[in-house]
């Protein structure tokens, strides 16, 4: 049965049993009234027979002190009672309670005014004659007679009285206990009721507050998550869209930061070695200056799962030696089968459930950015692919003649110089012949290697093709060019190479240097220019430097 049904029957319920609770004193009041009624009345006649007896003692004093004495001061008694005893006789005739006390008054009333013709006989005799006429006497012993039989009558009714009063007195205290009684019980039965609709009001106030806050949580959890949902898919779209790996270390340190309240961590992958994790991204209050660290140092790649550290008992990882007792997470990036790295995450002060749904939430998230980072990895090759010659890991011709268009507008737009040197290996074709194509091509990569040792890191040295050499050079006048251009003359003339155990003999290049604008304008003519200068060079005798001639 629904809460509020059951409250709402426990409330009818309440009131109905508190009205027939009230009614029950309210009728043994009403008895208790009754009894003060009658209590009342009896108090009233038993005051009326006293009274009535009383008179009729003045009037027997009255009688005789006159009948004696013959003195009219002693009638004022007598005189009083003719006047109030008629009023007492109607009260009592009036009111009488019951047929028994009818019954006596029957006797009572004629017996009164028996006495009272009597004591006025007595008196008239008296006055007629002396105070010891006969007539005078006589009366007064009839009177006694009277008076003897009205005093045991109206004795009686006053004793009926009393009793009647104390009968009364007896239901009234049985009255008030019974009152006190069920006002007790009614107190107690309402109370009883009361406090079970209050406690059920509280249980339901209680069961809606606490539905009202499972919708609050449910609403922000949703709320959190479509905040999630979006937070990651534009982590996700700007990873994608990062040239290199090494791009997205600042988006992973601001997305993360933001998606994972609470949680800190740092994101290691493998780069230049397949035992070694380096540092890509840290955020929250993980150290930023993160170290490498061999693969053997974290259980989560040595088991190849998720490893947890939560209490003493789970296997520490070595990265994470000097870390107090917080819980921390380790997780392999796995992609498409293989491990491309690994996020070690701690948990601050988390509540358990809040800690369940956060790890929950890293879990999706390492899948979703391992996956965004093996593709910009990827990518990264496939370009490297496309603009690295594989021998000797220069740009190719490709990447140069796009560089050299690129550099060069730039060149005209800022008005700077740019400068070209081309260099070819001299007589390499009789290298190649004495000591083959293999002892060839560890030369190229050597003098490929001294020229980029020898140039600033903005120069771009590209292979243009066989065993020709071009370096391009931004911001770069034509002296500067030449001196260039020597540097890495005497860097190769100056290297050892060996190959398959034999020391190979000393090898040198011819320079031809062009610089924009003076040599040329575009790529095309600029390359023509320097060719030309190294034309010379060769002319010349060789391991030289030439610059372009003004055309
Ligand atoms: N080993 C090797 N040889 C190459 C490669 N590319 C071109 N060559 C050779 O380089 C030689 C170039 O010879 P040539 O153009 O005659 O010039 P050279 O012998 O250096 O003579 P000069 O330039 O006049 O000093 C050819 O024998 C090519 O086969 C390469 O990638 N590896």
């Amino acid at each position: 049965m629904p809460a509020e049904v059951r409250i709402r029957k426990i409330a009818i319920a309440a009131i109905v049993a508190s009205a027939i609770v009230a009614a029950v004193p309210f009728f043994v009041s009403s008895r208790v009234t009754e009894g003060v009624t009658l209590l009342k009345r009896a108090a009233d006649r038993q005051n009326l027979y006293i009274d009535l007896l009383s008179m009729l003692r003045d009037v027997e004093t009255s009688q005789r002190g006159f009948v004696l004495s013959g003195r009219e001061a002693f009638l004022d008694p007598y005189n009083v009672a003719l006047v109030q005893i008629p009023v007492l006789k109607r009260n009592l005739i009036k009111g009488a309670i019951d047929a028994e006390e009818r019954e006596a008054l029957d006797q009572i009333i004629p017996l009164t005014d028996e006495k009272l013709v009597n004591a006025a006989e007595g008196i008239a005799a008296r006055r007629n004659h002396d105070a010891t006429a006969d007539s005078a006497v006589g009366s007064t012993s009839l009177g006694k007679v009277q008076m003897d039989k009205l005093r045991q009558l109206l004795g009686q009714q006053i004793s009926a009285m009393a009793d009647r009063r104390n009968n009364v007195r007896g239901t009234l205290i049985e009255g008030s206990a019974q009152v006190a009684y069920f006002s007790g019980l009614a107190a107690v039965i309402n109370t009883f009721l009361l406090g079970t609709a209050v406690f059920g009001g509280r249980r339901l106030l209680r069961e809606r507050a606490k539905v009202a806050d499972q919708l609050r949580a449910a609403v922000t959890l949703a709320d959190t998550r479509n905040q999630l949902m979006s937070g990651s898919a534009r982590m996700l779209q700007a990873i994608q869209s990062a040239p290199t790996v090494g791009d997205t270390s600042a988006i992973l340190t601001t997305c993360l930061t933001g998606l994972l309240p609470g949680v800190s961590g740092t994101l290691y992958l493998y780069r230049n070695s397949p035992d070694v994790l380096e540092p890509l991204a840290s955020w929250g209050s993980a150290d930023a200056a993160a170290v490498p660290i061999p693969r053997e140092d974290c259980w989560a790649l040595r088991f190849g799962r998720a490893h947890d550290h939560c209490c003493d008992h789970d296997l520490r990882c070595n990265h994470l030696r000097s870390e107090t007792r917080t819980q921390h997470l380790c997780l392999p990036m796995v992609t498409q089968g293989a491990v491309i790295g690994m996020m070690s995450v701690r948990f601050d002060s988390l509540s358990t459930e809040q800690f369940a749904t956060q790890r929950e939430l890293v879990m999706a998230l390492a899948e979703q950015v391992s996956l965004a980072l093996s593709n910009v990895q990827l990518r990264e090759a496939l370009r490297a692919q496309s603009i690295i010659d594989p021998l000797t890991d220069l740009y190719n011709r490709r990447f140069l003649e796009e560089t050299l268009k690129r550099e060069l507008a730039r060149s005209t737009r800022n008005k700077s110089s740019l400068s070209v040197i081309m260099f070819d290996v001299d007589h390499f074709k009789h290298l190649n012949d004495t000591y083959g194509h293999d002892a060839g091509d560890t030369v190229l990569k050597a003098v490929a290697a001294a020229a980029k040792g020898a140039v600033r890191k903005a120069d771009i040295v590209c292979r243009y093709g066989g065993e020709e050499m071009i370096v391009v050079m931004p911001d770069c006048a034509e002296g500067m060019a030449m001196e260039r251009a020597e540097m890495i003359r005497r860097a190769i003339e100056s290297m050892r190479t060996a190959h398959g155990g034999r020391d190979m003999p000393q090898v040198t290049a011819s320079f031809g240097v062009a610089s924009h604008p003076v040599f040329g304008v575009d790529g095309d003519s600029l390359v023509r220019a320097a060719d030309a200068a190294l034309y010379v060079a060769k002319r010349r005798g060789r391991n030289n430097v030439q610059l372009a001639v003004e055309g």
